[in-house]
């Protein structure tokens, strides 16, 4: 198709803002789908992408449009990722857009991740048309978050389309708006192919999916196409669109989008960012900004059974085909057995690959404390990166460590200002700006290390804020610390998967409220356990499990039944993930108590 007659657009907006809403309704105004296909939020649809054996969640749809001009438009709705951990997919995403769609809800007004997302879009020399949503609801405010759009994005808001994706208000002037405001892709089909990988996945049937982007020239069903980060050839095998049913085409040209199969085995091979060309008739460069995906936090993982262990990895490698950012190596420990590490973008991608591990794979894990990579520069001047604190080199070898630190923006609203500031201070943050963005909302800019965000941060900022705060986050870098090991000692010995990595001049106080914590964390035994912090050889905290005296039901005084039940299930769960140290039975939740040492 001619590009004029393309446009390729994003929709961003803060969780729970109307994105998946306002994307059913315009594939339902586009005729792309009925009212009745429409009742599952379809590009949400897990179940669905099952059942057609072809995923659809990349959510890269092409709808067709006829507009007030009478002429019939090509629109590709790209989805992007919505958490702040998948923000270089974002970025590719939006990198395969001329324009996005911000979507703001009347009743909330801009969030942390509008701005986020807004700036990230802005940064890719998107055309940006604000759009106002939930406008039904009583409480929308719709000049109000005009103003915030102008004052905390910075854009203008006097065009802001203001509707409401639920009832379908207005929706029809977004598609009108997409058409004669976002501008057309501008590209060469007959200068030599750059294509744009911005997802890939591995599906059960067909293998590695890659959905691409044609910058430049033409991509067709049966060449061979050459990935430029490593200069594998592959062969296309076929191509299609999603409408969002999945339609077999034989092109896509210049400006267009659409997904590919090739003889590609492993994702690991077609990484989102990475440039295609023809090896036939190469392209000289990569389009911008590949960068290989790290792993930011890192944590062990051990199942429970040290059978499981062969299991796990398998489930591992599994994983692994279908999620290129996500990382894992063997690792020992002497209290945990055979496990692995396993780096993670963040904490949430951490939790999902926990779930799927357990719940797709039916093993029972043990994670220990996430923690991030220190660079460490030794006295002989060897620089190492650590990232596992068994691995943490002896003190008197250290003469700099350096740790990861990003920069937050928190959205809040005036109330709430001083605990968050005092949330920040605690977790050793450094304030880069302070900016009131309209009446009673404050944009708190801070400098924070990702060690102490990956710890407790986001639950502490929404106990604090009642829940009134958003946060956005991008890594700005590392600095310099003076963090130490500290060890947990339990019935005298170390425990090799409690050690930390904490701050010198928080740790006494960390290592106080940890065993606090475990304390209350660890049953009861048959005998005293003594639970201990240490920094090198120097004991800084201390306090013992007392031995079991007597039937914990006995404590219930006879009648209440339901009381007993409840007590009994308590047990049984506690019981379903303990892992035996020495004589010690120790459950899941002590592993990760030190997420836990803010909460009283
Ligand atoms: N009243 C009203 N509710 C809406 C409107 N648009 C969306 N909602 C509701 O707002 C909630 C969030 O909408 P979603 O479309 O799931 O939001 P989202 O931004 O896609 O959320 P995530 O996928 O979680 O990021 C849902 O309960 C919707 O029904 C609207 O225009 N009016």
């Amino acid at each position: 198709m001619d590009p004029k007659y393309i446009r390729n657009f994003a929709i961003i907006a803060h969780i729970d803002h109307g994105k998946s809403t306002l994307s059913d309704r315009l594939l339902e105004l586009t005729g792309s789908l009925t009212h009745r296909e429409m009742q599952a939020q379809v590009l949400d649809a897990m179940d669905l992408e099952r059942e057609r054996g072809i995923t659809i969640k990349a959510h890269s749809v092409r709808m067709m449009y006829k507009a007030k001009d009478g002429i019939t438009y090509q629109l590709n709705l790209i989805d992007t990722p919505g958490h702040v951990d998948f923000s270089y997919e974002v970025s590719r995403s939006l990198a395969s857009c001329e324009g996005a769609l911000l979507v703001v809800d009347a009743t909330q007004g801009v969030e942390a991740q509008t701005l986020a997302n807004a700036y990230l879009a802005i940064s890719n020399g998107l055309e940006i048309l604000p759009v106002i949503n939930k406008i039904d609801l009583p409480s929308a405010d719709i000049e109000r978050t005009k103003e915030m759009i102008e004052n905390t994005v910075g854009l203008p808001a006097d065009d802001a389309i203001a509707v409401s994706a639920k009832t379908g208000l207005n929706v029809e002037e977004i598609l009108e708006a997409i058409v004669t405001k976002l501008p057309s892709p501008k590209g060469d089909a007959s200068a030599p192919l750059q294509a744009l990988i911005f997802d890939s996945w591995f599906d059960a049937y067909r293998g590695v999916i890659v959905l691409a982007r044609v910058i430049n020239g033409r991509l067709r069903t049966g060449q061979k196409i050459k990935l430029m980060s490593n200069g594998k050839v592959f062969d296309i095998e076929s191509m299609g669109v999603l409408t969002p049913k999945p339609v077999e085409i034989a092109e896509l040209s210049a400006g267009e989008v659409g997904f590919f199969v090739a003889t590609i085995k492993n994702v690991v091979d077609s990484k989102v960012g990475d440039t295609i060309t023809d090896p036939a008739e190469p392209a000289t460069e990569m389009l911008p900004g590949f960068e290989d995906i790290k792993s930011m936090v890192f944590a062990g993982l051990y199942t429970i059974e040290s059978h499981e262990h062969g299991a796990l990895r398998d489930a591992l490698e599994k994983l692994k085909l279908n999620d290129a950012s996500f990382s894992f190596e063997p690792e020992s420990s002497v209290a945990l057995g055979f496990g692995f590490r396993c780096g993670f973008l963040g904490l949430l991608h951490m939790e999902i690959i926990q779930e799927r591990l357990e719940r797709e794979f039916n093993l029972d894990l043990i994670t220990t404390a996430p923690g991030v990579k220190y660079r460490i520069t030794l006295t002989g001047g060897e620089v190492v990166e650590v990232e596992n604190p068994s691995r943490w080199p002896d003190p008197t070898n250290i003469a700099q460590i350096e740790e990861p630190v990003i920069i937050a923006k928190i959205l809040t609203n005036e109330e709430y200002v001083g605990g968050i500031l005092k949330l920040v201070e605690d977790k050793r943050g450094k304030q880069q700006n302070f900016e009131y963005v309209s009446s009673n909302r404050v944009l708190l800019t801070y400098q924070l290390p990702l060690n102490e965000i990956v710890l407790d941060f986001y639950d502490r900022l929404k106990s604090v804020s009642r829940g009134y705060a958003s946060l956005d986050y991008a890594l700005a870098g590392m600095w310099v610390s003076p963090m130490v090991k500290m060890d947990i000692l339990i019935g005298g010995d170390p425990v090799d998967a409690l050690s930390v990595i904490v701050h010198r001049d928080f740790a006494f106080e960390r290592g106080k409220s940890l065993v606090h914590k475990m304390r209350e964390l660890i049953p009861r035994q048959m005998f005293e356990v003594a639970l201990q912090a240490a920094i090198g050889a120097k004991i800084i905290a201390r306090e013992t499990v007392s031995a079991i005296r007597k039937d914990v039901i006995a404590k219930c005084y006879g009648g209440d039944i339901s009381r007993k039940k409840k007590l009994l299930n308590k047990q049984k769960e506690g019981k379903k993930r303990m892992k035996r140290i020495g004589k010690v039975d120790i459950p899941q939740e002590a592993f990760l108590a030190v997420l836990k040492v803010g909460e009283d």
